[in-house]
């Protein structure tokens, strides 16, 4: 039997994953998946329970796991304690403990949520991409870092970003792969994007060349580009349908799946796949524990409801049940159930309604 383990975390975590747990036990029921479901501790109330962000405990039940699924981590609460044993640390140590170093996140605009966008609806119908993001290395990782005080006795907070060629070609791959698949199921060319700054960074230029190295050597029938980090934030709001797959390092990929997601309507609607070399993953929303609404029953928990079907997809390879759910989530949106952050106040027939009412919702549709 495969288990899957949850970690809900904090902020809106518990209520977004209640949600998506009973998506998860009622695809589980409905095709008969044979999945275990178990449950740990993350981030601050980790803390609060075990002094550590990722107790020994929760790591081993990650390990032994078949895929993690992951709700937020971090608050107001934890931000003033010691740096290194914060709640993000603990999401940091998990990716890099599973080697979790594939990121993708996916900004697909639903049709119905066109108008939810702060963009005209021209420039993000049929909006589908894909963000390849390097996620267990670059200055997220990089060593030296910290705070240290110079002679004349001023503070100097500093980091490092480094990346190998390995490290570099292995990310490369995984987007230069999916983008062929992409291509063959939609009948389009298939291209990538690489995003750098190697007009100043030269780690960044290195891992520009190792792209174009890789694509040159086994990857000649995909379409390869270059954008520098700045003018790819722009294009994503002038005219995001330029891009298909869009390759890039930790921290601008953290910046641009962000900014990505509010091309869908809201950060609210964005899932999120973290793969090891196997296959295995940890799915998680690509936003985080939104304190400003956390325990009012406002959360969307349509991110964390997809990031099922992406598990489903990815890890256990089953596509129908992967869709049953995009198709749920679908169906409810065509109802015209909206939580407030993707509400369109000027649009009629839609109804407001919370995170429980939206996953009940979903839910319904896959009875
Ligand atoms: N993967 C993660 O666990 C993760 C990701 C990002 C941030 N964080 C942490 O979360 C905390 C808050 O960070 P932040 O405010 O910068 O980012 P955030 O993503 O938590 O929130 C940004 C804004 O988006 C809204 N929002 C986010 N998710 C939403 C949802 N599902 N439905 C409706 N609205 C939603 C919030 O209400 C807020 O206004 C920090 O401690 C941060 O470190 C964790
Ligand atoms: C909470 C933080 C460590 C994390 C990141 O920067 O990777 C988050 O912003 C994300 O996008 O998953
Ligand atoms: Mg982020």
């Amino acid at each position: 039997m495969a288990t899957v383990l949850t970690l809900a975390g904090d902020g809106i975590g518990p209520e977004i994953m209640t949600q998506a747990v009973a998506v998860l036990e009622a695809v589980n029921d409905k095709f008969d998946l044979g999945l275990s479901l178990e449950t740990a501790d993350i981030g601050g109330i980790a803390i609060d329970n075990a002094g550590v962000p990722l107790p020994d405990e929760t790591l081993a039940k990650a390990r032994a796991a078949d895929a993690v699924l992951l709700g937020a981590v971090g608050g107001p609460k934890w931000d003033g304690i010691e740096r290194s044993i914060r709640p993000e640390r603990g999401l940091l140590k998990i990716r890099s403990e599973l080697g979790l170093f594939a990121n993708l996140r996916v900004a697909k605009l639903y049709p119905q949520l066109a108008n939810a966008s702060s963009l005209k609806p021209e420039i993000i119908s049929g909006l589908d991409l894909l963000i390849v993001r390097e996620l267990t290395g670059g200055i997220y990782f990089g060593e030296p870092r910290g705070i240290r005080t110079l002679d004349n006795g001023e503070q100097q907070g500093y980091n490092t970003m480094v990346y190998k060629t390995s490290e570099i070609e292995r990310i490369g791959k995984v987007a230069f792969d999916l983008a062929q698949v992409r291509a063959k199921a939609n009948g389009t060319p298939a291209k990538v994007c690489s995003v750098d700054k190697a007009n100043v960074l030269e780690v960044t230029e290195l891992w520009k060349q190792t792209m174009i190295k890789l694509q040159q050597a086994d990857y000649s029938d995909v379409d390869l580009s270059h954008m520098y980090a700045d003018n790819a934030c722009m294009q994503l709001v002038k005219n995001p349908k330029q891009f298909d797959v869009m390759v890039t390092g930790n921290m601008f990929g953290d910046i641009l799946s962000d900014e990505a997601a509010m091309l869908t309507g809201s950060i609210g609607m964005l899932p999120s796949a973290s793969l090891d070399e196997h296959g295995k993953g940890m799915y998680e929303p690509c936003h985080g524990s939104a304190p400003d609404i956390a325990g009012q029953d406002k959360a969307n928990p349509l991110a964390t409801i997809l990031s099922v079907a992406m598990m489903l997809r990815y890890t256990f390879k089953h596509e129908a049940s992967a869709a049953a759910i995009e198709q749920a989530v679908s169906d409810v949106l065509d109802d015209g159930l909206r939580t407030g952050d993707i509400m369109d106040a000027d649009e009629t027939g839609l109804t407001l309604v919370g995170c429980k009412q939206m996953g009940e919702a979903v839910l319904a549709k896959l009875s």
